[in-house]
């Protein structure tokens, strides 16, 4: 979210994990399509770092494979690429191994001589957690990495098991860098249609006078997903819906729902007002889990035509297994703003439709003046934000339907993002890798944040591990997730919303 369009200054970023799948799906085609939009410096390289065996030039012909079936640009392909990958190298090495960091001392001062300058140095962990605890301690003893004005170190998620293994990954970074060093990456918080939150609240005087408990109902956030676990099965029989999701990326844009007006856009300011919301959620007494919050895990069916495993036979996952793929709670905010007003957040594996979208449902107008007979069509004022695979805002309002009598019907106001702005949208890690290497932190998650966020879900994930599951598996794929997520906010009177209007 730089608020300059100015190239980064020279730029090298090394990524640990050079070799792995989060490299080859989004980071070098984000800093791919970073180069073809122009956002790079002319003095810029990436060095991809693993334990592989690869040459500069091998390891350039596998990231190409990577932008052929992932870069959301491919025209003149060849031409691009044989410009950008003059910039991609590959340096062969083990990150627990002490003594090879002086090869990072030499590769950047060699291209610091070549480009008579210096440069800002980027250290992107794309690694497994249990490793970046021994990489950011070998990174931390270089010399170069005391030069905290443009030496920055980009921790992949999940940050932390816990809260006591947060707090210890936060102290030990903590101990090794500044904290402005540190990006503690969140993906949704690159989305367009995520930072457009902060746009539609903060930039129109409109909404601010209604965005309270005096006039909002309640707000659904939910992250529906029609993909299982990709292949990542052995970590996500470790995490689990509430952890991979709700901790971070739900948490996050309940804050940016419930967050006061910032000052200015400076980093420290909107993390100051995020984390004032998260210190606001309640925490539940283990007794309050149970009525607040509700887990699932997917049986074997069908999901968009295809036939899926039970989430107990997915590779990498135990037989037994109490791992949710589904998790909704009903949060609240007890502040002045928000007192009494449910935020009910809800994600999920193999549901019925991709969706991320946040409801605002407004409450009842006080009087309804109109015949009785056209209640039956009135339906509550809603806002509608959809961060993906639709990127739109929708405000729903009753109108009168045709006719001779005063019918109501519900109708919507649209915006949507691909018909109001031309071109393509950036995608989150372009606008990630291009923050860091401006020096913008505001779209990370702060140390505070981090362990705030873990103190949240701390209560539910107690209980859970406390009370095993004696109903899992409990929804079928293609649904959406076990009738205990529904019963949690029917017995409030209220729905999800699955289906437009
Ligand atoms: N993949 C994804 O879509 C997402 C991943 N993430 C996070 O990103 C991180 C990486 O994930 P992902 O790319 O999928 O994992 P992979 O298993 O695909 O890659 C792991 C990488 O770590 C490297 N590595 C392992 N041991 C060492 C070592 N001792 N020294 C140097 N490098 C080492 C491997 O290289 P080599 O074997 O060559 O040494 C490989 O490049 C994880 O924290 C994950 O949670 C977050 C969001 C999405
Ligand atoms: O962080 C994660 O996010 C993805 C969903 O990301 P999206 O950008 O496709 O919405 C999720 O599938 C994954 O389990 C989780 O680790």
């Amino acid at each position: 979210m730089t608020a300059t369009t100015k190239r980064p200054p020279a730029s090298i970023v090394f990524i640990f994990g050079g070799s792995g799948d989060l490299n080859y799906r989004k980071l070098t085609p984000a800093l791919y399509n970073l180069s073809l939009d122009g956002y790079l410096p002319e003095q810029f390289a990436v060095v991809g770092i693993g334990r592989s065996k690869y040459s500069d030039s091998s390891y350039r012909d596998r990231l190409l494979e990577g932008i052929k079936a992932f870069s959301r640009q491919k025209d003149d392909l060849d031409t691009n690429w044989d410009v950008f990958s003059k910039s991609v190298a590959y340096l062969n090495m083990d990150g627990e191994d002490a003594d090879a960091y002086k090869k990072i001392a030499d590769w950047v001062n060699d291209k610091e001589k070549e480009w008579k300058t210096q440069a800002n140095v980027i250290f992107y962990l794309a690694v497994a957690p249990q490793l970046v605890p021994d990489i950011a301690t070998n990174l931390g003893k270089l010399p170069l990495c005391g030069d905290t004005s443009r030496v920055r170190i980009v921790v992949e998620k999940p940050f932390g098991h816990d809260l006591e293994s947060a707090r210890s990954l936060n102290n030990l970074l903590g101990g090794l860098f500044a904290e402005k060093q540190i990006y503690r990456i969140d993906h949704y918080l690159g989305k367009e249609t995520v930072q457009n939150i902060l746009a539609l609240r903060f930039a129109n005087a409109l909404f601010e006078p209604l965005w309270n408990r005096n006039y909002i109902d309640h707000i659904q956030i939910t992250a529906a997903e029609t993909v299982g676990l990709e292949g990542r099965g052995g970590y996500y029989e470790t995490s689990g819906a509430l952890r991979d999701m709700v901790q971070n990326h739900l948490l996050q844009i309940l804050c940016l729902i419930a967050m006061e007006a910032p000052v200015s856009f400076d980093a420290d300011e909107i993390r100051n007002k995020k984390v004032d919301v998260l210190s606001a959620i309640r925490h539940f007494t283990h007794e309050a889990v149970r009525d607040n919050a509700v887990r699932g895990q997917y049986d074997a069916g069908v999901v968009k035509g295809k036939k899926v495993v039970a989430y107990r036979d997915e590779e990498g996952v135990k037989h037994e297994s109490a791992t949710e793929t589904f998790a909704a709670v009903k949060f609240f905010v007890d502040n002045w703003r928000w007192s009494g007003v449910p935020f009910y957040v809800r994600t999920g594996k193999f549901l019925q439709q991709k969706k991320t979208q946040i409801t605002i449902e407004f409450k009842s107008a006080p009087h309804f003046a109109f015949p009785q007979e056209s209640a039956d069509t009135w339906r509550p004022n809603r806002l509608i934000i959809s961060i993906q695979p639709d990127m739109d805002i929708r405000l729903r309002f009753q109108a009168k339907r045709p006719g001779q009598s005063m019918m109501l019907n519900p109708v919507e106001m649209v915006f949507n993002y691909m018909d109001a702005f031309d071109g393509q949208q950036p995608e989150a890690y372009e606008t990630l890798l291009l923050d860091v290497m401006q020096g913008d932190a505001t779209l990370f998650m702060r140390a505070d944040q981090v362990d705030q966020a873990w103190q949240v879900v701390t209560p539910i994930l107690d209980v859970w591990q406390k009370r095993q599951p004696v109903d899992f598996p409990n929804y079928q794929p293609g649904s959406w997730g076990p009738e205990d997520a529904e019963a949690l906010i029917a017995q409030d009177g209220h729905h999800w919303v699955n289906v437009k209007v």
